[in-house]
């Protein structure tokens, strides 16, 4: 088993007064999570993301897309934000992290760096563009919808100084879009021009497409082996075929999150990776969680959890205080990585201070996963609910599988909490406002609702 999951410290016999989840309640769930399993794993039409694993062709077009490009690039310029964002960079982050972009195009295997605009912040796209050669660098724009205001400025911008540095037609040579197959502005620029362009499947929604060419393009193009990627994937789809909270991983973290959160009150669910390379998965699962299950239900009732990202050992010297004696209403899911003990040998020096003498002999990887029991330890002997997923080792089989046990969980937990784990109408009003005040055409409307809403007041400002 490559992945599991220890709750021992969700449970009331672990958590004193037995103020936990009880055995019974995590029984009566089990009747809640076969209908869930069952309407999930019936929905393989609509839900795109159970499929990518197992999806070859895709997977294909993918790797031949990054064949092509293989040696034409020193970077990869990534434009995209929310889910055509964040998977990439987790799995940046866990396999090429930032040392990696430092060594020879020799010591990377040939493979470019990858860059990522995620935002509009003007000072960090002029200052990648200011670093980047234009003339040896792929621009991938990634938008599953092909229209999200960021990425579009993004490109714009970005077409344009790739313009100027290389020319107008050199210009399509560096660009590859990934987006809908159909709809969408990046589609239609795609067929006007010929640009390369990979589709996300209409059926995966972007928070659920790192498994798709918008995770997988970036990934293979830095040498990230996606086969293995997939293959993780895959195996938490094998292993989640039975409705049997007692195999099923993520049915079990996400009956457990629903009931710690419905029966408990533990509505903030952080998730902290003891393991730098993951502090950008929790980063990915924050959006996951937060924009798939925080949501009105169908009877207008506002439900859903809180996600934190934190990471060990170095939140114990922050938010680990909160975790302990602020209010009982958080869960913390750890990560922690297997065979490290070997690892970072620390020396013997100053064997005359005691403070320092304890750690001779010991080694890193024994104190980030000694912190990590002992932060657990503690968190349950004050009534704190936590739980350790464990992974044998970060590999891209591991990420893969990851990242679908959470993807999974989510599904699940939607039907748990009976909303719409796949929309995001919240979004909505906010990005109308901003389209009314920058006079984009069909936003009168969200220009007259703008209009009509209270202005700052100087009495409440100082
Ligand atoms: O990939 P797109 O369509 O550009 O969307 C980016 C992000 O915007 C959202 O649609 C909502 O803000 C996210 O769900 C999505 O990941």
């Amino acid at each position: 088993m490559s992945l599991s999951l220890d709750f021992t410290n969700m449970m009331g016999a672990a958590l004193p007064h037995g103020a936990g989840i009880t055995a019974a309640q995590l029984t009566d769930a089990s009747d809640a999570f076969a209908k869930a399993h069952a309407h999930v794993h019936a929905m393989q039409a609509e839900l795109g993301f159970l499929t990518l694993p197992v999806n070859e062709a895709l997977r294909d077009a993918t790797l031949a897309v990054a064949e092509q490009t293989r040696g034409r690039f020193d970077d990869v310029l990534l434009l995209g934000i929310g889910g055509s964002a964040l998977g990439p960079i987790a799995l940046r982050t866990a396999l090429r992290p930032p040392a990696w972009n430092t060594l020879s195009a020799d010591a990377r295997g040939g493979h470019p760096r990858l860059h990522v605009l995620d935002n509009v912040d003007p000072a960090t796209i002029a200052a990648t563009l200011a670093r980047l050669d234009l003339s040896r660098t792929l621009v991938l724009v990634i938008s599953k919808s092909g229209g999200t205001v960021e990425t579009m400025a993004q490109y714009l911008i970005v077409r344009e100084a790739l313009a100027r540095a290389v020319g107008e037609d050199a210009a399509r040579q560096h660009l590859v879009f990934i987006t809908d197959p159909e709809v969408g502005a990046l589609r239609k620029i795609a067929r006007a021009e010929g640009i390369t362009t990979l589709e996300v499947p209409p059926n995966v929604g972007g928070r659920f497409s790192v498994l798709s060419p918008v995770g997988m393009l970036p990934a293979a193009l830095i040498g990230i082996d996606v086969k293995a990627l997939l293959a993780g994937a895959a195996d938490v789809m094998t292993r989640a075929a039975s409705a049997d909270l007692a195999t099923n991983l993520p049915g079990t973290f996400a009956v457990l999150q629903h009931i710690a959160d419905t029966a408990h009150g533990r509505s903030v669910q952080v998730l902290m990776p003891y393991a730098d390379p993951l502090r950008d998965l929790a980063l990915w699962f924050v959006q996951l969680w937060a924009e798939s299950l925080g949501k009105l239900r169908s009877d207008g009732t506002p439900v859903g959890p809180t996600p934190l990202p934190a990471v060990g050992a170095t939140d114990q010297h922050s938010q680990v205080q909160l975790f302990m004696e602020g209010p009982l209403d958080k869960t913390v899911t750890f990560i922690t990585v297997k065979g490290r003990e070997r690892d970072g040998m620390i020396p013997t020096r100053h064997a005359d201070i005691p403070e320092l003498s304890y750690l001779a002999g010991h080694t890193l990887g024994e104190l980030i996963d000694i912190e990590q029991r002992a932060t657990a330890g503690a968190l349950a002997a004050r009534g704190r609910f936590n739980a350790t997923l464990a992974i044998d080792t970060v590999d891209a089989f591991h990420l893969g599988a990851l990242m679908q046990t959470f993807a999974l969980a989510t599904a699940y937990a939607g039907v748990l909490y009976e909303v719409n784990a796949f929309n995001q109408p919240g979004v909505e009003l906010g990005k109308n406002f901003a389209y009314a005040m920058l006079g984009r055409a069909g936003s009168e409307q969200a220009r007259a609702e703008w209009d009509a809403l209270p202005k700052p007041d100087p009495r409440y400002r100082v």
